[in-house]
């Protein structure tokens, strides 16, 4: 097999999600991003990474490239995938983490301009070759894969919980609110949108919103397919986020002792993906984690005779540490294709 040096990825979009993959990456031997696309001037981009990391010192801005001992990626202020040269650049894969760029279409631009390979930071709006959550799916994966989706922060926490017990109890259905931190598509203060309610300041509301997650769990978790509901509170809160989830067992002899064995056990077997947490923790406590749910076994009660309700923690950060390992995952599929 021939020695391949360290994955290069390309990002689209270098804002939270995209600076925590660029820090996560600095930190590891490979990975390296080469090239990164935002509509952000390259100082301001600069400047928000060093406001945010532990050494901001490790991250120089020379010319148009951020550079530090183990990158150097060159920064283009580009607003179209169907504008960004991936090729000159010579990328394994791009990470979009716009949030804008969902659609077969604008992940075929990015393919187009030379990424062997693209990966959504978060849900597609087609259908797209694959939806890969670590923890539940990797199996799935193909080298054959050119367009892939890693889901979404709240739809991992949601599968990897539903994944977790559905090997020790049968679900009829339930209810999942995410309890959110606002995010960046949110206005401050009250300004008019395409949405009535996201219209209204993240700074100072609890926002009803819809989710996504149940149009894509049963591509992720067959068995759950049409039996979830999913719905998100946006608060007021920067960081950390918390998963509200009602169970409808079909066994009634399923009690909050035995649910919380069964994620204890989970997370013994997901180590760096699930936790649990003993303690009476707050959101934010979670804030800095890397796991994608962090089970709070003082959350769980039952009500009536088969109703389980849970609690669980996350944050964005343990999304951005998802997104390397799917791309670490394509990569040795790779490795093993060249080799075969
Ligand atoms: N962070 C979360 O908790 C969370 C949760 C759910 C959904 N999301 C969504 O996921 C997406 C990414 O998350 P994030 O927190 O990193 O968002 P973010 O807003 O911090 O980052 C988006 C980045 O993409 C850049 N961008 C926007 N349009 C662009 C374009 N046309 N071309 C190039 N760059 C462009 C922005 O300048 C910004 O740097 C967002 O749409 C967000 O709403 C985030």
């Amino acid at each position: 097999m021939t020695q391949r040096g360290p994955i290069k990825v390309g990002i689209m979009g270098f804002g939270q999600t995209g600076r925590q993959i660029f820090e996560l990456a600095s930190h590891s031997d490979d990975v390296e991003v080469v090239a990164i696309a935002d509509i952000g001037k390259p100082e301001i981009l600069h400047y928000l990474l060093c406001s945010e990391v532990e050494q901001p010192g490790r991250h120089r801005l020379e010319g148009n490239f951020l550079v530090n001992e183990s990158c150097r990626a060159r920064l283009m202020e580009i607003d179209r995938p169907a504008e960004m040269p991936w090729d000159i650049f010579g990328v394994d894969v791009v990470i979009d983490s716009t949030g804008k760029y969902r659609d077969r279409e604008r992940m075929e631009d990015h393919l187009a301009n030379g990424a062997p390979r693209v990966l959504l930071r978060t849900l597609p709006t087609d259908h797209i070759d694959r939806i890969i959550i670590p923890g539940i799916n990797e199996y799935s994966a193909s080298a054959d894969d050119r367009m892939i989706s890693a889901g979404s922060a709240t739809t991992s926490a949601l599968a990897l919980l539903l994944h977790s017990l559905a090997g020790s109890f049968k679900i009829e259905c339930g209810s999942m609110t995410t309890i959110h931190a606002f995010t960046s598509d949110q206005a401050l203060q009250d300004y008019a949108g395409s949405d009535f309610r996201r219209s209204r300041s993240a700074a100072k509301n609890i926002i009803p919103n819809s989710h996504e997650a149940s149009l894509w769990l049963g591509n992720i978790l067959p068995e759950f397919d049409g039996k979830i509901l999913t719905y998100a509170l946006n608060v007021p809160v920067q960081e950390g986020c918390l998963l509200d989830v009602n169970l409808v067992m079909a066994d009634s002899s399923v009690d909050a002792e035995s649910v919380n064995e069964a994620m204890r056990a989970a997370a013994a077997g997901s180590p760096g993906i699930i936790g649990v947490v003993e303690d009476p923790i707050v959101s934010s406590d979670v804030i800095g984690s890397p796991l994608s749910l962090l089970f709070d076994t003082k959350g769980t009660i039952k009500a009536g005779s088969n109703t389980i309700k849970t609690l669980s923690w996350y944050e964005n950060l343990g999304h951005a540490a998802r997104l390397l390992d799917v791309v670490r995952l394509y990569s040795k599929l790779d490795q093993q294709q060249e080799a075969a």
